[in-house]
């Protein structure tokens, strides 16, 4: 297993002058019931603030207000409404789905209309109740669709998906799963490990206690959303990495003035650490360095 480092941040560039939002990625969150809205306006400011170009939340319309006074930059769509959902998935770059979704009979109609429309060029990040419905569904997991399906479950939706106990979880027995799934498997835990088709493993060496709030993990799905909209271009794996590197490496500089660091500090942080990054990216290619 190889640590990621700091190099990985690489692909944070300067943007072009002549460009507009169409070219920073169109992004779709789905998720949030009526209990957990909360999950997906995160997920979804998280991703307005990590620089992706449109974003839309498919939600409980119970949230719709929530949503539009903390993150105005972000479209609504009201996420039983398959029409409307399937309108702004056509052309979306990188799907978020799962965060707060909740696991009854509705989340279940969500994800199956979700799997028969994505295509084969999008990103689908599957996450929280997404995971824990998949592993009690196996109808579902048995029709997984073709597309660049990213998962992020902590170690007990993981456990619930793979079927390996927490204490069993190694880099070889996470591998055999993975391999089955035939996706990235981004296992979140203190240094969390990423399994990724057809490369060696990596493991995140930052991150810590300070990081354990409810939220934490919403808010990494819209980063990455946010990040394979801009950045995969190039390179899909290296912008997977940068994302999850991202929002641990925000959380250890705050947490130097702060017990613990809360995901929306995390999201408040994001555009100041990537103008950061893209500034010494751009003064490196440069030779300025
Ligand atoms: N503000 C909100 O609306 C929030 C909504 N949330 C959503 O709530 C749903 C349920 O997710 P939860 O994760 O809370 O509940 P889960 O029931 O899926 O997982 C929590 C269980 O897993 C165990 N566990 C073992 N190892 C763990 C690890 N490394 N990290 C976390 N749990 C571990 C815990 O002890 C607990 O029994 C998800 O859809 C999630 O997105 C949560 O993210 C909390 C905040
Ligand atoms: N002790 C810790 N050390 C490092 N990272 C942590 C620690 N506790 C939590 N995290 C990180 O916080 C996130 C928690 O994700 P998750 O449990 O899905 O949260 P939620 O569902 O509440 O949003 C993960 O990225 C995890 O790696
Ligand atoms: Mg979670």
């Amino acid at each position: 297993m190889k640590d990621l480092d700091t190099n990985v941040l690489s692909v944070i560039s300067p943007r072009p002058a002549e460009s507009y939002k169409g070219n920073y990625g169109r992004v779709l969150t789905i998720g949030g019931n009526e209990n957990f809205g909360g999950a997906i306006i995160m997920s979804t400011s998280a991703a307005v603030h990590a620089g992706a170009g449109l974003v839309t939340c498919a939600t409980a319309p119970a949230n719709l207000t929530a949503l539009h006074s903390t993150v105005p930059e972000a479209m609504f769509v009201d996420y039983t409404d398959n029409e409307a959902v399937n309108n702004v998935l056509k052309s979306t770059t990188a799907i978020v789905l799962g965060p707060g979704l909740g696991t009854d009979e509705t989340s279940k109609k969500i994800i199956a209309n979700v799997f028969a429309n994505v295509s084969e060029e999008q990103y689908l990040i599957i996450d929280g109740s997404a995971i824990t419905l998949l592993a009690q569904e196996k109808d579902l997991q048995a029709n997984l669709p073709q597309a660049h399906i990213i998962f992020t479950p902590h170690e007990m939706e993981w456990q619930r998906l793979s079927g390996i106990k927490i204490a069993q979880q190694t880099e070889t027995a996470n591998r055999v799963q993975q391999e089955k799934l035939g996706a990235t498997v981004i296992l979140k835990k203190h240094h969390t490990e990423i399994y990724a088709p057809n490369a060696e493993t990596f493991r995140l060496p930052l991150g810590g206690p300070y990081m354990s709030t409810g939220g934490m993990g919403d808010t990494l799905t819209g980063i990455i959303a946010a990040f394979m909209g801009q950045f995969a271009k190039t390179n899909p794996q290296k912008a997977l990495q940068a994302a999850v590197y991202t929002h641990s490496a925000i959380a250890d500089q705050l947490s130097e003035n702060a017990y613990v660091v809360l995901p929306t500090d995390i999201i408040g942080h994001l555009q100041k650490f990537m103008q950061e990054h893209s500034h010494e990216n751009y003064r490196t290619k440069i030779g300025f360095n």
